[in-house]
Order: C-alpha cells, then structure tokens, then sequence
C-alpha cells in the first residue's frame, strides 16, 4: 500500500463488510511531518485533482467538509461549482479551508473553454499553497463526464487528473434513476461511487442498492457510507501510474463526450434565488416549504427569522419530500441575510420568487410571536449529524 500523510489507521467505514475492493484513489507528494508545517516543503510534484460529483442533494458538500475536518496534515484545495448565483456550497465549506474558490453561477461544464477553470487552479496550485490535492465539487446538475474533459484539458502542469468520485442518495437512488437515466451512463466513468445516506434506508434496502450501483459502476469502487464519512485515504493515497486515467472512459469519451447537448442533466432545470435583508416569517416560511411542489427538487440556503430567533441562522435543506433545518450561530460580523437557492424543474420560478418575497416579515405588526417558531422547529433534528472525532 502506498505510504501515506497523514498516517492514521483507516477510519470504522473502512471495515464496512460491502467495500469492494480496497483502491485509494490518489497518490499523494513526498510525506512530512503535520506536526512540523513548516519543514513542508514547496510542493514541486503534480497535484491530483478530484472531480466530486452526485445528483442535487446526493451528500457531496457534506462529503467534502467531512474529508477537509478528517485530512489530518493532508492539505486540501477546493474549488465548489455552485448552481445559482448564490454561492450556498462555497458559504458552507468556506472556514473550513483557506483555498476555497467558488466557480460562480452556473453549471462549470456549459463553459465553452478551460481558460476560467485555468485561472483558479493557478491560484489553487501555486507552489506556496503547498496543496497536496484538489477537489472540484461539482454542482449536482453537472455532467461529471465534461468535468473529467476539462480538467484532462488543462494547461496547468502542475496538476494531473485524479479521479472522479460519485455520490449516490441511498434513499432517493430509484427515484433519481427513473427521472434521470444518464445516472446509469455517471456510475461506470466513476473511480469510487459512494452510496451516501445509509441512515435512511433499511438494510434490505441498501444491500439492493448497493449491488445496482456496483452492477453499473462495473470496476468502480463502491463504499457505503452515513453523512458522507468515507475513509480519506480512499482519496488520498492512490498512486496513478503514469500516463494511466482510471476509469473506463475511452480517450474517445474524454475528448469528444457524446456530442448530445442534450444529455446535459440540468437544461430543464431552474433555479430561483432569493437574497433578502428583511427576515422572514417562520409561519408563512413553512406554508411555503409545505405546499412546495412536487418538481421543486433541491432548496439550500440560509434563513434569518429575525427576532423569532436572533441568535441564529437556519441552514435549510430540502432534497425531494426530505426538510431538515440547521440551527447555528451568526457568525459574527456576517450580515444578517436570507440566502436560498431553489433548483426544481416544470417549477414556475416567477411564482416561486413572489411566493418567498411574502414569506418576509412585513414590519414590527408582523413580528412572528413566541410560537411561530414551532413549525421550523418540527424540521430540526439535532442528532443527525454526530460530530466528529477531531
Ligand atoms: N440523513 C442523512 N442526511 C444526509 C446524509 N448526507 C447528507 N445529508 C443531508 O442531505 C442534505 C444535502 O446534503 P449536501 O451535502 O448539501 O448535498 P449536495 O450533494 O452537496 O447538494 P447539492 O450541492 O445541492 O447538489 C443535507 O441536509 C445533509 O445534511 C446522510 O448520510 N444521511
């Protein structure tokens, strides 16, 4: 086994008895001491870059942050490709990591040429980051397959392609192979498919996901995994031979993709932004997120409920029927804004825009009261997540 940074035995998904076959995915440069950050040396090899993908909610923001809070010494560069214009992904992993660099609106692989992409893996890769990878979060419209070309087309030679890892929502995986069948073209291009949210599956549930995805994914590894914990050294310790890509794309795939624009997943999708500075009225909030319709697929975001809560923010996320709020601190000096993000398609998106505009509090007559707050509450579920060990 290629030796490794940051030297700690392979976390419990490890012994997951459905790992497949035990591949890391990345090699990583010369080894040094974490304890010692400044005997790091200049990074003067080629810096593997990992294009994370999975359909809209699948669990790749939640992926990353777990691997950037488990590296160790292993430093991590991370571009997040966000769809909206509001950058909800960057906002979540930014803290975490000093290199992140948000790709803005839309969706990377509609761009028509790799000079954007360029400029941040320059900033990403110059010898003082001392990166020793990079992962590219794609947008969960992305097609992972035009991700793959772009970074294969960079001129950057201080990078070589790492590896394409696939999130799947255990929950949602038939649901989303139904409405999208190009899943079943993603998985075999993959290196690792991680089946993600094993939590909210029974274990005869899983077990036939499991063996669909690793029917598909044919040489791919596919680990299970809750809230994205998958053992970093999957990522992190595979050596590439070189000139090798993993993976069972043909050159001819790479370099001209199926030529069928249409095969892109997100050109019937819509998005619909919302940034308000006025708070927004927990009641009216929740008639909204109650009644929302069936096509709208993803809501991500941040709210503010004003004086229904002022000291925190609410991180929301809905994928399909799932809704779930995070309560958290303000982070201190930030403004006090409401930022969502609504992906959905066949949505009316001016319906939805005027929709949420009524959700904000009209005033101090329109304070919410000491219950108002109920209805939000009702979505909080404060022991999804365990922290983790530091
Ligand atoms: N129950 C459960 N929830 C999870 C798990 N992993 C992620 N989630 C939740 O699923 C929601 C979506 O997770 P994200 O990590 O934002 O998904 P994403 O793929 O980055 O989403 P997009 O950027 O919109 O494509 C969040 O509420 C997560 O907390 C899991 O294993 N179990």
């Amino acid at each position: 086994m290629p030796e490794t940074v940051s030297g700690h035995a392979p976390g419990p998904e490890t012994a997951s008895a459905r790992v497949s076959v035990r591949k890391p995915i990345l090699g990583i440069p010369q080894p040094w001491d974490p304890k010692e950050p400044e005997a790091r040396p200049l990074t003067t090899q080629q810096i593997p870059v990992v294009v994370l993908a999975g359909f809209l909610g699948a669990g790749k923001t939640t992926l990353l942050n777990h691997l950037l809070r488990s590296s160790r010494g292993t430093r991590i560069g991370v571009m997040v490709n966000d769809f909206g214009d509001i950058g909800i992904d960057a906002m979540r992993i930014a803290g975490q990591v000093g290199s992140t660099v948000s790709l803005g609106n839309g969706c990377l692989c509609c761009a028509v040429d790799v000079s954007e992409l360029d400029e941040y893996l320059e900033v990403l890769t110059r010898p003082e980051s001392r990166l020793d990878v990079i992962v590219i979060e794609a947008s969960g419209l992305a097609e992972p397959q035009e991700l793959v070309r772009m970074v294969l087309a960079s001129e950057n030679d201080r990078i070589v392609y790492g590896g394409l890892v696939q999130v799947v929502d255990a929950a949602e995986f038939s649901a989303t192979r139904e409405r999208h069948p190009e899943t079943d073209r993603h998985l075999p291009i993959a290196d690792l498919v991680v089946v993600n949210k094993t939590d909210r599956v029974s274990g005869a549930e899983l077990l036939a996901v499991h063996e669909t995805v690793a029917g598909l994914a044919g040489k791919a590894v596919v680990v299970d995994a809750t809230h994205g914990r998958i053992d970093p050294e999957l990522l992190f310790d595979r050596v590439v031979p070189e000139g090798e890509i993993e993976g069972q794309m043909s050159i001819e795939d790479i370099l001209y993709g199926d030529g069928d624009p249409r095969a892109h997943t997100h050109t019937s999708y819509e998005t619909v932004s919302l940034t308000a500075a006025t708070p927004l009225h927990p009641r009216r909030l929740m008639a909204f997120l109650d009644a929302r319709p069936e096509g709208l697929y993803r809501i991500k975001g941040f709210v503010d409920f004003g004086a229904a809560d002022p000291d925190n923010r609410y991180a929301v996320h809905a994928v399909g029927r799932f809704l779930r709020f995070y309560p958290e601190r303000w982070p201190g000096g930030e403004e006090r804004l409401t930022q969502l993000v609504l992906i959905g398609s066949g949505v009316d998106a001016a319906g939805l825009r005027k929709e949420l505009a009524e959700c904000e509090q009209n005033g101090p007559q329109d304070a919410p009261d000491e219950h108002s707050m109920w209805g939000v509450l009702r979505y909080v579920q404060q022991t999804e997540e365990e922290p983790e060990a530091p």
